[in-house]
């Protein structure tokens, strides 16, 4: 009995003791609930507070774009924009105490100085050197955007060579250009429309050598291609391949087959990629699931051929021909523009290829964005003087307002 009695009370002591122990585990296990209970409830807030920010800024692109859309509208669909590309060490190094001849006046004014003379320039916006890709996406995002709504739109990049035209359009890896941003624009734009839209994405790669036409995504060498004109209105080029864009893996897949190509090309013939207008298309078909109508629009990304004069670049031969059908389709670039702004009953979209490629979106009822690419340089002043001239002349151009095309049926291209 007194063995069973002092083991119970062993027990009793035991069990005391571990209660004692266990105290202060549940006390910490009790603390830890309630700052987990804590966190979650912080997590909640702070989970509730990204989707209202995201929801805002959703918001704020919107108006951005909307306000965007409605000054091009307001301003007659063309815009010209003017980048300014970093100084060399060479080129800063050549300045020696003389003043660097472009100075930008503020985001929409830059003076140039040429030998003794100075000329101001106006454009739509002026980046500095050191504004990125993503700074001048912003300016072209809206734009960009609105294919989905069914405009035709065609940003181009007009410079002489090595003023910074391939950087701003395709732009080097890790700071992508215009042509990857878009696509990205344009997926994640596609996909807030998911619920109620179907959307389909083609692309095209041509390039314009010598007033000849180059598929850049055919195997096919030396194909005879031309621009022919849809009873609608629309131009096209029979026979160019079209690839579906779905993913920005298939974009990149497009775009390193396409400078591929050129890069083949331009080794046959013995020339630089300078020396040709590149025209990367996006071809939009947008289905109103609701109502069935289908809007259908497309983007040309155009990097043009270097703008440089002949008497600059001294050349004769095969380079002496280049240059002049460079010049001659920039030349018809031009006249197509001053025809628009003379609002003269014909307008000479038939004098080079490039222009009649790019018809159904200068011609009037399509969106314009002209990037003038300027070097910095001492040397280049001469040039930089012709291109912001250039530009100048293209922003007086008016295109008038600009059409959507709209129609029912299933989307294709
Ligand atoms: N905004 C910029 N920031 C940094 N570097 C730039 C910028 N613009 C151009 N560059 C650099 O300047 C050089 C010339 O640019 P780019 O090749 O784009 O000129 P381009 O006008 O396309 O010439 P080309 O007519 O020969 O194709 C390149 O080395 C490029 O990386």
């Amino acid at each position: 009995m007194e063995t069973a009695l002092a083991s119970v009370r062993a027990a009793d002591g035991a069990r005391s003791e571990a209660e004692q122990s266990i105290a202060p585990l549940q006390q910490e296990l009790a603390e830890l609930g309630a700052r987990l209970s804590e966190q979650q409830n912080l997590r909640e807030n702070w989970e509730l507070q990204y989707r209202e920010l995201q929801s805002a800024h959703n918001q704020v692109k919107k108006e951005h774009s909307k306000l965007v859309r409605d000054m091009l509208e307001l301003k007659g669909n063309i815009r010209v924009l003017c980048r300014v590309r970093p100084m060399t060490a060479q080129e800063t190094g050549a300045l020696k105490n003389h003043p660097a001849p472009i100075y930008v006046r503020d985001t929409e004014a830059i003076t140039l100085t040429e030998k003794t003379s100075r000329h101001m320039f106006a454009f739509d916006r002026v980046f500095l050197p050191h504004e990125g890709q993503q700074d001048v996406f912003k300016e072209v995002g809206a734009a960009v955007a609105s294919i989905l709504e069914g405009y035709n739109v065609c940003i181009m990049a007009y410079g002489q060579t090595g003023s910074g035209k391939t950087y701003t359009i395709c732009g080097p890896p890790g700071e992508p250009g215009v042509n990857r941003r878009a696509l990205q624009e344009l997926f994640s734009c596609a996909a807030e429309l998911a619920s109620t839209h179907e959307v389909q994405f083609n692309a095209s790669i041509l390039e314009i050598y010598n007033e000849t036409i180059r598929d850049l995504l055919s195997p096919v060498a030396d194909q005879k291609l031309e621009v022919k004109e849809n009873p609608d209105g629309s131009m096209y080029v029979p026979g160019l391949t079209l690839q579906t864009l779905d993913s920005m893996a298939t974009v990149e897949a497009l775009v390193q087959k396409g400078a591929a190509n050129r890069a083949v090309s331009a080794t046959r013939m013995n020339e630089h990629s300078s020396r040709s207008h590149l025209v990367f298309t996006v071809y939009v078909a947008c289905k109103d699931n609701t109502t069935g109508t289908v809007a259908r629009g497309k983007l040309h990304l155009v990097d043009l051929a270097g703008s440089e004069r002949l008497s600059r670049s001294l050349v004769e031969g095969d380079r002496l021909k280049e240059t002049q059908a460079i010049n001659k389709s920039l030349a018809a670039l031009g006249g197509v523009m001053q025809a628009l702004q003379a609002k003269l009953p014909h307008v000479p979209y038939r004098n080079s290829r490039l222009t009649r490629l790019l018809e159904d979106s200068l011609g009037g009822h399509g969106r314009v964005i002209m990037i003038v690419a300027c070097s910095p340089a001492l040397e280049d002043a001469g040039e930089t003087r012709c291109t912001l001239e250039f530009g100048e002349r293209v922003r007086k151009a008016e295109l008038g307002q600009a059409k959507r095309h709209i129609s029912t049926g299933r989307p294709s291209n």
